[in-house]
């Protein structure tokens, strides 16, 4: 793929990808977005979005009965690009291998109960980077403590169930970088843990960044992580981008009454204070078939325009999209200024 030389090289680029589960039901659909080298963005949603399946695919992760039907996902740019849909199995080894990094909820389940952290970092150092045994047990060694880590070196011989929820989530991040990806995927990787801990991860993930010129693919349902964490935001809700820019400004000025719903249920930046508040109504299930704008049935602003048929994307240009009939260009007719008394 050429590199296009006006726009910053990407890590990521999916176009218009869809992905069905169990026999052919559609669940994420039309989904675009790019992120780029060194660039932090969140992917927010409702519970069941797409936003995991989209993260799978980019990872060859996709359970059993998911595919990709349609669209693209290439990793990097110019010579380095790798288009991943379609890629055989030892395309994934190696991205997975050297390229992409990612770190989920339950980091226990990801480990083996019976062998130690260290051993556990220090075998994927050998067998994915080729260290010798001692250059494996330092180099694990230096990343527990880049993690954070106290003890690193008396981590390395503990196992998963002597370490805290928190800790293990650094095993996990320490695992994920000790192949020096380019793109770090983190999918609810703080959602288990208690607000503290969970600060404290996402502030992990912010320096690892800044120290590793990564980007990060942030999937969180929390409005509040992204505002903290990512400098783009991509909005989804029933396997659809509805709306994406920059974090401030989306949202600070929402164009998408999904957003903005999602913002009235969510405290942003108090995290003492989030209120247990859901949006009224239920997303479409995975192969719902709707013929127009997908949140309608949920949407206070709702016309006849939203039902006639698919709503495309707008580009509302500066990096901005929204997926709704009202919206246009111009601010003054922003979700935010249409809103019915
Ligand atoms: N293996 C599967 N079999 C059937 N349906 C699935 C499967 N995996 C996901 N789905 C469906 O696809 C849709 C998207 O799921 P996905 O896990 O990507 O959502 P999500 O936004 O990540 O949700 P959560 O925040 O709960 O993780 C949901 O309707 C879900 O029920």
């Amino acid at each position: 793929m050429p590199s296009r030389p006006e726009q910053p090289a990407s890590t990521l680029e999916v176009s218009d990808l869809r992905i069905s589960v169990a026999d052919g039901l559609v669940a994420v659909q039309d989904v675009s977005f790019a992120i780029a080298r060194g660039e932090s963005v969140g992917l927010v949603g409702e519970s069941g979005s797409g936003k995991t399946l989209t993260c799978r695919a980019a990872l060859g992760l996709l359970p059993a009965t998911g595919r990709v039907d349609a669209g693209r996902i290439v990793l990097g740019d110019g010579a380095d690009a790798v288009e991943l849909t379609g890629a055989r199995r030892s395309t994934w080894d190696g991205v997975r291998a050297g390229r992409i990094g990612a770190v989920f909820q339950d980091p226990a389940s990801y480990l083996n109960p019976s062998l130690t952290v260290g051993h556990q970092l220090a075998e994927q150092l050998r067998v994915k980077r080729g260290l010798r045994r001692r250059a494996a047990h330092d180099r694990s060694v230096e990343l527990f403590a880049e993690v954070g880590l106290h003890d690193p070196a008396g981590v390395f011989h503990q196992y998963p169930h002597q370490l805290s929820g928190g800790m293990l989530q650094r095993v996990l991040i320490a695992i994920a970088i000790s192949c020096e990806p380019e793109l770090l995927i983190a999918d609810e990787a703080t959602t288990a843990l208690d607000v503290v801990i969970q600060a404290e991860i996402l502030a992990l993930l912010r320096r690892l960044r800044a120290a590793h010129g990564l980007s990060l693919l942030l999937v969180t349902h929390d409005l509040a992580v992204v505002a903290e964490s990512c400098e783009r935001i991509l909005v989804m809700y029933g396997g659809q981008i509805v709306e994406s820019g920059p974090t401030d400004e989306v949202l600070g000025d929402p164009r998408h009454p999904y957003t903005r719903a999602l913002m009235g249920v969510a405290t942003i930046g108090d995290w003492g204070r989030r209120r247990l508040e859901v949006i009224p109504g239920q997303p479409p299930a995975a192969g719902e078939e709707m013929p127009g704008c997908r949140f309608a049935p949920r949407c206070g602003y709702a016309a006849d325009a939203c039902l006639a048929g698919p709503v495309p994307v707008t580009d509302l240009g500066a990096g901005r999209t929204s997926r709704c009939v009202r919206t246009t260009t111009s601010s003054a007719t922003s979700v935010g200024e249409a809103v019915p008394a």
